[in-house]
Parts: structure tokens; C-alpha cells; sequence
């Protein structure tokens, strides 16, 4: 809930996913500027080219799908004139009326989290979007004033749970003392928090489609769950279904590589986020 006397700027994050969800269907189209990919598309592996391939496709993917997922780290990797186009791609986005996930998987001691929050969180600032991945592993309750600053703005915080990388089983998969397991144990301190929301709480989390189906008891997280290696990590639609069930409800199918493939015609690229949008209706 804001806090008091801090009203919310704009509806919350969770009612304005759940509206653009409806509107647009639940993609969540990513833009990773992989070398490889400014390559395929004839492009230079310098700014001009990250310009060109993450303008390019942002400007055909937000006006179809719900939510743009900017890598952050893809950006980085060109310093502060790859932060730039970054900028350029939030406002893009926006213009083009998606909802921009900026996936920046930041998680640190409380006192830099509020760095962190005051970069991409609070007021207005160039990197502020409507909500960011965190990461939960120096403690759930780092994440405790991110979370209530985002929603205070009528932001949102996704959450790491249960990542789609190979790696993550043994940490994530690891049995508390409690019993649950470290990702289950997130997802039920998020559902916690959502436990007053109506449509769709504010926070969400990440639980990869490649992860065994059963893992996770998400019926009462209440939230959006990001859904990424749909696609070149090798998640089909069956695996999304037998996952998170058949009726999807708050799951964003994430794609990034097998989406910019596509491109770089723009019709292309448009026929193919289109053509993924419908496989997951
Ligand atoms: O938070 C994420 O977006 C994320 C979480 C996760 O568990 N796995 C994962 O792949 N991602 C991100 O999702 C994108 C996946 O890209 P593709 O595999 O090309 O679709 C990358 O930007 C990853 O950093």
C-alpha cells in the first residue's frame, strides 16, 4: 500500500498489468542486444549498432506487447553512452504504450538498496520504470523499502523465486529448516505481501518455464510471475501449461532471443511477435 501521505502517482502496477494483460495478451517481449544478434542483423558490435538493433526493436515489439523487458546488462557493456540508449529505450517504450520491466537483478544490503531504489524506483529519473527484478538473496527483507517505495509510486518489484538457469536447483531448490524450499519460501513472503490486493498484487516473481512442473505452490502468490526461457532456453508452451496450469493467470511468458531473431525487417519482427502472442493465448 503507499505509504501515508504518499499517494501513488498513477494506479498501482498490478492493475495496470492485469489491464494491459487483457488488452494486449501476456507477453513479455525482451530486448537483449546480444553481439550475436546486432551481428545477425548486419549491425556493428559498437553504440551506433546497440542504437540501431535496441531502437529498432523496441519500436515494433511495445506497440504489441503488454511489457518490454530491457536487459540492463547488454547496455552497461557499452558504458555510459549504452545507459543513454537504454534511457531511450524506456521512454520508447512508454510512448508506444507497453509496460517497461527494467531487468536489472539488483539485490544488496538495505542501506545500498536505497541507491538502487533511487535510481530506478523512485520519481521520475530516466532509468525509473514501472518495475524492475530484484534480487532476494542477501535476504528477503533487503527488498523491504524497494518494495514499499514501488508501490508507494505505483511501481512494481519482481522478485527472483526459482530462475530458469540450470544452476539455480542447488540454491534454490535447498530445504529450509521449515521445510519449504529457499524459492518456496519467497514466493510465500510475496504472496504475503499481495494477500490484500485485488486484481493482481504489485510484487511478482520469477519462476523460470523451465523448471519441473509441481515445484512451486504459487496458488496464493496473487501476483505477476515472470516467466522467462520461453523460447532459446528451450521452454515450449506445453512446458508454460504444465508449469503454471492452463489458464496462465498473471504469467508473463518471457522471449528475448528466439523473439529478435526475427528481425530485423520490421514486418518480420512484427509477424513474429505476433505469431508468438497467439501461441500463448
Ligand atoms: O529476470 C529475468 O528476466 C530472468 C530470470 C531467469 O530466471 N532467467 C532468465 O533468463 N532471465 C532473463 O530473461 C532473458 C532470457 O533471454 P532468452 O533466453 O534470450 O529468452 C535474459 O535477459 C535473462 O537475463
Amino acid at each position: 500500500m503507499p505509504e501515508p501521505g504518499k499517494a501513488a502517482a498513477t494506479a498501482p502496477f498490478g492493475r495496470r498489468l492485469a489491464e494491459k494483460i487483457r488488452e494486449r495478451g501476456p507477453l513479455c517481449a525482451g530486448i537483449d542486444p546480444h553481439p550475436g544478434l546486432l551481428a545477425d542483423w548486419g549491425l556493428e558490435q559498437n553504440v551506433s549498432g546497440l542504437e540501431e538493433f535496441a531502437l529498432s526493436a523496441v519500436r515494433i515489439l511495445a506497440a504489441e506487447a503488454a511489457v518490454i523487458k530491457p536487459q540492463s546488462a547488454f547496455f552497461e557493456a557499452y558504458g555510459a553512452p549504452g545507459i543513454a540508449v537504454l534511457e531511450q529505450v524506456i521512454t520508447e517504450a512508454r510512448l508506444a504504450g507497453a509496460l517497461v520491466l527494467l531487468d536489472v537483478k539488483r539485490g544488496d544490503i538495505g542501506s545500498t538498496m536505497g541507491a538502487y531504489t533511487s535510481a530506478y524506483l523512485d520519481g521520475h529519473g530516466a532509468l525509473a520504470a514501472d518495475a524492475v527484478t530484484l534480487s532476494p538473496y542477501l535476504g528477503f527483507g533487503s527488498l523491504t523499502a524497494a518494495i514499499e517505495t514501488a508501490r508507494a509510486q505505483g511501481r512494481g518489484v519482481i522478485v527472483l523465486a526459482r530462475t530458469s538457469n540450470p544452476e539455480a536447483a542447488e540454491l534454490q531448490n535447498a530445504l529450509l529448516p521449515n521445510g519449504k524450499t529457499v524459492a518456496q519460501s519467497i514466493v510465500d513472503q510475496v504472496a504475503a505481501i499481495n494477500a490484500d490486493a485485488g486484481t493482481l498484487g504489485d510484487v511478482g516473481v520469477v519462476v523460470g518455464a523451465t523448471v519441473a512442473p509441481g515445484e512451486l505452490d504459487l496458488g496464493a502468490l496473487n501476483g505477476p510471475i515472470l516467466a522467462p526461457g520461453f523460447g532459446a532456453q528451450g521452454a515450449t508452451v506445453s512446458d508454460l501449461r504444465a508449469v503454471f496450469g492452463h489458464e496462465l493467470r498473471g504469467v508473463l511468458p518471457a522471449s528475448s532471443r528466439d523473439l529478435l531473431r526475427r528481425g530485423p525487417d520490421p514486418a518480420a519482427l512484427r509477424a513474429g511477435v505476433r505469431e508468438i502472442q497467439a501461441s500463448i493465448r
